[in-house]
């Protein structure tokens, strides 16, 4: 089921995703006992996740945060504490202020981690964590994948046209020629983005007005990468009124 959710502006948008979240994990967790969320980076990304912390507008009681299994979906391959590290937004974001489990927060290597610069062995590693958390020996399926998006469709560090968004069976692969900076980036793919429950993308502005439609109009991935993540249960539009305003229904 795709669904299409059109805000006046982002912080209604955020704060919606925000107490969406929370029902998607508590619902998770009431049916499986841990809930397994891919995070994101971007303004929206994180505006949720600082949204959870600081409760604005978001009503959090019965999430169980020691029981949340916390992936990304990408992250710079750029030492631990450049603030360019999608991990470390999260963290000063959200995971720093609720009781969540560090055994069960999975960030991506950092380019001064225990592979040290070795970007490849740093992806192989994540593919390893993804499988030794699965069911399968693949990767879990994500009760929530959340992602943003860029005014070219990019999603995750999956850019048109790149071989990151062609990959049709590894889990995790390094990017070194990202066009976007930095150049160096870890990212999921899309055949396991694809095993998420629920796809959320959170985009704002009219710089991605494009994207939205050619996506909507089920565009090829590699022209347009957001047109190639689906949930298997629900993909989400949570999208303000400028980066609607291209779609025609
Ligand atoms: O790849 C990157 O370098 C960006 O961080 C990018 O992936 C970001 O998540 C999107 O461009 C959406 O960003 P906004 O949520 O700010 O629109």
């Amino acid at each position: 089921m795709t669904e299409t959710l059109v805000f006046d502006d982002k912080t209604e948008l955020v704060s919606t995703a925000a107490q969406r979240f929370v029902d998607v994990v508590t619902a998770a967790q009431r049916e499986r006992g841990v809930a397994h969320v891919v995070l994101t980076g971007g303004s929206n990304g994180i505006a949720i996740l600082a949204a959870l912390a600081t409760g604005a507008g978001v009503t959090a009681d019965g999430l169980d945060w020691t029981n949340i299994e916390i992936y990304w979906g990408d992250d710079r391959f750029v030492p631990d504490g450049d603030p360019d590290r999608n991990a470390g937004q999260a963290r000063d974001a959200l995971l720093a202020h609720v009781p969540v489990d560090p055994a069960k927060v999975h960030p991506m290597a950092p380019s001064d981690g225990p592979f040290g610069d070795d970007i490849a062995a740093a992806a192989a590693d994540y593919a390893r964590l993804l499988a030794s958390l699965s069911a399968d020996g693949v990767a879990p399926e994500f009760d929530l994948h959340l992602l943003g998006m860029g005014g070219e469709g990019h999603i995750n560090s999956l850019f048109p046209h790149a071989e990151a968004t062609a990959e049709t069976s590894k889990t995790v692969v390094a990017v070194t020629d990202s066009p976007k900076p930095p150049s160096r980036r870890i990212t999921l793919t899309l055949p396991v983005v694809n095993r998420s429950r629920a796809v959320w993308f959170l985009v704002a502005g009219a710089d991605k007005a494009e994207a939205v439609a050619a996506a909507r109009d089920g565009a090829d991935a590699a022209d347009w990468p957001c047109a190639g993540a689906h949930g298997t249960a629900e993909t989400v539009w949570f999208l303000d009124t400028a980066a609607a305003s291209h779609l025609t229904a």
